[in-house]
């Protein structure tokens, strides 16, 4: 089986009967009534206008008539001429006008709604625990703010003023038919329901391909992303041919389920297409056959000829409106699926901590189905340094992570002072704890911004003084525009070390009464590491520190040092101690002393040289 075939069986796996339902066609409209807010009635205004512009674009049709009819009766003159002509070309014009403007108006609304939903969208992702972004790819998000509520303007620009005029101006003329001749109506329309069967039975067809369209696209998105993003490393393995192999046997299984989309709704959309404006192959007959029996008078006949065989002409519209409902139902799904998310609990409860003392009490947490920690319990008291060791995915950083309740605590609690850090507002909290990642994240923006981050209010002379506590102020001053220096994307234009000392500069700008540095010095070189080790001293005075470490020689001062094994604390206690106790931490330290003292040596220079070319 090719790359591609396995992927597209792995993408159509999602066709069972259940997965195959379709999408949910009202979704766009649900998802655009909840964010409407007020422009409803500019809505509704559009909505009339577009009316108002379908009706008139079917006057120069019965102006027509009218002279036609006159002509078949002889009393056709130069008046009722130019008379019709003047109304047809009022016709023309009010048509052009009120179609205009309601599409102005439509796409006016359009924006709104876009921007609202976009809105709700961030800011509900806002109060989502952070564990829901890391189980997803980084794309989805974007996705789901940007992309899909574009979506919308199809729908809410052209698809309800269009749409609802185009029904409305055919049922209208329709009833009017009928009160003219009942016979003629029904020939005229006889079609008409055939076709919008087809057309459902189309979009049904086409619908079933929706998840696997929905994951091959998801699939193809993630392999391009991948590959781009992976592109040192595919070079430097010399992995190209493979790595495009993946990707484009992703893209290949994408198209395919297009294709398939595509068989399965065309023909049956194409019939809908033809068949709406078919009338005439009825009409004619049905009308010839009532005029040679003589129940039916020549105008009469005509004007079912000419206004019967136009008036459906406004449906075609929506043959393009369903073509492109399903992806618009699917990606209104998604963003209502977002919303619909459980926010991370927050009792909004401003509380009194007796001091910043961090606690773990029986502490259970895990990802999905497996645990991570088993009872995790210690105390990191005010003033001192807790350090975290450990064999690596031991669970360090998870139990960093629920400090800041990047995630919340299966079983046991987290606090703060007393207080369990889910008895306190969000708000409060953030405000509580400052955070130095494993990845430092800089915004696109000056150094000068990316400090102040920690504190908006803060003055120049507060960001500079963060900036020299973290031992950052040299390198920024050495840099062109110093403290104006705008970074690249994600800070990219500065080393590890430099970006790290930005992050520790904002933490100790945000002068939050509780620190986690999750390996902080894991990038930092090691003439700048006493640097940072001064800055985090600083950092210490007062507050409650806890730091992931690596390198074990930058907490052998902590207070309290907690060795970390699968997923408990294992040993606890001073460096000393520790090492008297000649268990885990002493294997660790002696690890680490070694793997320090060991120069890379040639054959494993050698090994990881060929390696790497
Ligand atoms: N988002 C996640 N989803 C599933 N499992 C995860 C996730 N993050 C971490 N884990 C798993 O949890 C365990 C603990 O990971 P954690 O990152 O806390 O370890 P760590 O001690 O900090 O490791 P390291 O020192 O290598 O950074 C590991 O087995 C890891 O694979």
């Amino acid at each position: 089986m090719s790359l591609a075939e396995a992927s597209l069986a792995e993408t159509t796996e999602s066709l069972t009967p259940e997965a195959a339902q379709g999408p949910d066609y009202l979704a766009p409209l649900r998802l655009m009534r909840g964010h409407l807010g007020d422009s409803s009635a500019r809505l509704a205004f559009a909505i009339g206008l577009a009316t108002l512009g379908v009706f008139a674009e079917l006057v120069p049709v019965w102006a027509v008539y009218r002279l036609v009819a006159a002509a078949v009766a002889g009393t056709l003159d130069w008046p009722l001429v130019t008379t019709h002509a003047a109304i047809a070309a009022l016709g023309v014009i009010v048509g052009f006008a009120a179609m205009g403007l309601a599409l102005g108006q439509s796409h006016l609304v359009a924006f709104d709604v876009i921007h609202r939903v976009r809105l709700a969208a961030a800011r509900h992702m806002a109060r989502l625990p952070l564990g829901y972004f890391a189980e997803r790819p980084s794309g989805d998000a974007k996705k789901q703010v940007v992309d899909e509520p574009e979506k919308l303007e199809a729908i809410v620009a052209h698809g309800l003023p269009e749409g609802v005029s185009s029904v409305a101006t055919w049922l209208a003329v329709s009833i009017w038919l009928f009160a003219v001749d009942w016979r003629m109506a029904l020939a005229a329309i006889v079609l008409t329901p055939v076709s919008f069967v087809l057309l459902g039975i189309g979009m049904k067809r086409g619908g079933t391909y929706a998840t696997a369209y929905q994951r091959a696209n998801a699939r193809m998105n993630a392999a391009i992303v991948e590959y781009l993003a992976g592109m040192p490393v595919v070079k430097v393995f010399n992995r190209t041919r493979d790595s495009f192999a993946e990707t484009s046997a992703a893209a290949r299984a994408y198209a395919d389920i297009e294709t398939r989309w595509a068989r399965a709704y065309l023909p049956l959309g194409g019939a809908f297409y033809m068949l709406v404006i078919a009338n005439i192959v009825v009409i004619l007959p049905v009308g010839l056959m009532l005029v040679k029996a003589g129940t039916l008078d020549l105008p009469t006949l005509l004007l079912f000829v000419i206004l019967g065989a136009n008036y459906s002409q406004p449906l075609l519209k929506l043959f393009n409106q369903f073509h492109g409902l399903a992806h618009i139902a699917m990606g209104s799904s998604a963003v209502t699926d977002l919303l619909a998310q459980e926010p991370q609990a927050d009792s909004g409860r401003r509380v009194i901590l007796r001091n910043h003392d961090v606690a773990f009490e029986k502490v259970r947490f895990g990802y999905g189905q497996n645990d991570v920690l088993h009872g995790v319990g210690f105390l990191a008291r005010t003033g001192e340094v807790t350090a975290l060791v450990g064999p690596s995915g031991s669970g360090k950083s998870t139990i960093a992570a629920l400090v800041a309740r990047f995630r919340d605590v299966r079983e046991g609690n987290v606090s703060i002072g007393g207080v369990d850090v889910r008895d306190m507002a969000i708000d409060q909290l953030m405000e509580t704890v400052a955070f130095v990642f494993q990845d430092t994240f800089l915004f696109s923006d000056t150094i000068a911004a990316n400090i102040r981050f920690g504190n908006p209010d803060a003055s120049d002379d507060q960001v500079r003084a963060a900036a020299e506590a973290a031992r950052a102020h040299d390198f920024i001053m050495a840099l062109d525009h110093g403290y104006d220096t705008p970074l690249g994307e994600q800070g990219r234009t500065l080393s590890g070390g430099e970006r790290q000392r930005i992050a520790i500069a904002r933490a100790i700008l945000k002068d939050a009464p509780v620190i986690v540095l999750d390996e902080a010095t894991a990038f930092a070189d090691p003439d700048n590491e006493a640097a940072i080790q001064d800055a985090i001293a600083a950092l210490t005075k007062g507050r409650t520190l806890i730091v992931v470490a690596h390198r074990l020689h930058t907490i052998m001062a902590a207070d309290q040092i907690l060795c970390i094994d699968r997923g408990h604390v294992a040993e606890r206690g001073r460096h000393r101690q520790l090492l008297e106790q000649n268990g885990l931490y002493a294997r660790l330290w002696e690890d680490y002393l070694h793997a320090r003292n060991t120069p890379l040596r040639p054959a494993n220079a050698a090994t990881i040289t060929q390696e790497a070319v």
